[in-house]
């Protein structure tokens, strides 16, 4: 089996080393020149997964057409630009792999729903769960989701991406699989901003169970099953992106938390936070599923700039009600 993935940042790379360590060809598109000869010339990606050493079964290349003939594509670029890249790449009926987490905006869709569009004729599967693209690419243990309609294909790639250290648990539900990773992300930049403001480790766990609640209405809501929102790409993406600055999302909250601008904390940034793209189309979402995300409200809020000490206050003083509801 060829691989080719498409998309050369952190995550694009780390799962290239994956399929290279099980002992497939890969070939790795990049939009940036830079991260193409880095790759090629010292195998390292020293623009955005530096100091970890890569396969020199990984070729990759700035040309799209190259990813021509190959037996799967991951799919890592950003939530925004799949569309895009999936257009202009050479899909067919190639399998795709979805890895990106976001929802598109203007048109709502998820990953998986954008790619049924630009790429018709391709199977799709998505590959999401608690993975810090640094530790997989050490080889540290890690469990993802793979989720796919098709059994054969499902039990194929899930077979083939497993590695010692990289265990790949089946799933048929692909829209739970995505609205986990989707929504964490903006969960996660609430948690950070719990961190920045200094709100404390209580906070912390209430805004976990509580985001949980609210990934969970909308996912029932968007048609995902509930065991899926419990699993690696729901609670367990949550509760990693939640912990640790080695997050973007966190990270972006942190600083939000410490009164730091959006605008600020967004400009010139080369790797990308997806939660502060997400929050807006998924508060739109929400309110067209007739969904209440209160923790999902109080982020974009935050994202235009409202003071955090307001924000918080009127996430608490809301009106009680019983926890089930
Ligand atoms: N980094 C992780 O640990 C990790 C883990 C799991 C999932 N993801 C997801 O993978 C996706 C990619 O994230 P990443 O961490 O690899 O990226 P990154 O932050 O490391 O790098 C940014 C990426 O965005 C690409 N990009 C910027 N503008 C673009 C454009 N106009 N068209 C196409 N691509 C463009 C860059 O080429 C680069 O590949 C995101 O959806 C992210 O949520 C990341
Ligand atoms: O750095 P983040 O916040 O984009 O999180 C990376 C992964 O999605 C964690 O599973």
């Amino acid at each position: 089996m060829r691989i080719g993935v498409i998309g050369g940042g952190a995550w694009g790379t780390a799962l290239a080393q994956v399929a290279a360590r099980a002992g497939l060809p890969v070939t790795l598109w990049a939009r940036e020149p830079e991260v193409v000869e880095s790759v090629n010339g010292f195998h390292e990606n020293r623009h955005f997964l530096a100091g970890v050493p890569l396969s020199d079964s990984i070729r990759a290349t700035v040309d799209l057409a190259d990813l021509a003939g190959h037996d799967a594509l991951l799919v890592v670029a950003p939530a925004q630009h799949v569309r895009a890249v999936l257009a202009a790449a050479p899909v067919g009926c190639t399998p795709l792999v979805l890895c990106a987490k976001g929802i598109e905006a203007g048109t709502r869709l998820l990953v998986g729903e954008v790619a049924r569009q630009a790429a018709p004729e391709a199977p799709i599967a998505v590959l999401s769960g608690p993975t810090f693209a640094h530790e997989v690419a050490a080889g540290k243990p890690t469990a993802v989701t793979l989720a796919c309609e098709d059994e054969d294909l499902r039990a194929r790639l899930a077979e083939r991406l497993a590695g010692p250290a990289f265990r790949t648990y089946g799933s048929a539900d692909v829209t739970g699989a995505e609205i986990g990773g989707a929504v964490k992300n903006v969960l996660a930049i609430a948690c950070g901003v719990v961190e920045g403001a200094g709100l404390g480790l209580n906070a912390r766990a209430a805004l976990i169970a509580r985001g949980f609640a609210e990934m969970t209405r909308f996912g029932l809501a968007r048609g995902g099953q509930a065991e899926t929102l419990t699993g690696l790409s729901g609670l367990g993406d949550l509760v990693l992106t939640c912990s640790s600055t080695n997050s973007r999302n966190f990270s972006l909250g942190v600083g939000l938390g410490q009164g730091k601008s959006a605008a600020e904390l967004l400009a010139d940034r080369k790797t990308v936070a997806e939660g502060a793209f997400t929050a807006p189309v998924l508060r739109a979402a929400a309110a067209e599923a007739g969904v209440d995300m209160p923790v999902t409200q109080a982020v974009n809020a935050l994202l235009e700039g409202a003071d955090v000490r307001g924000v918080v206050e009127a996430l608490l003083s809301r009106p009680l009600r019983e926890e089930q509801a």
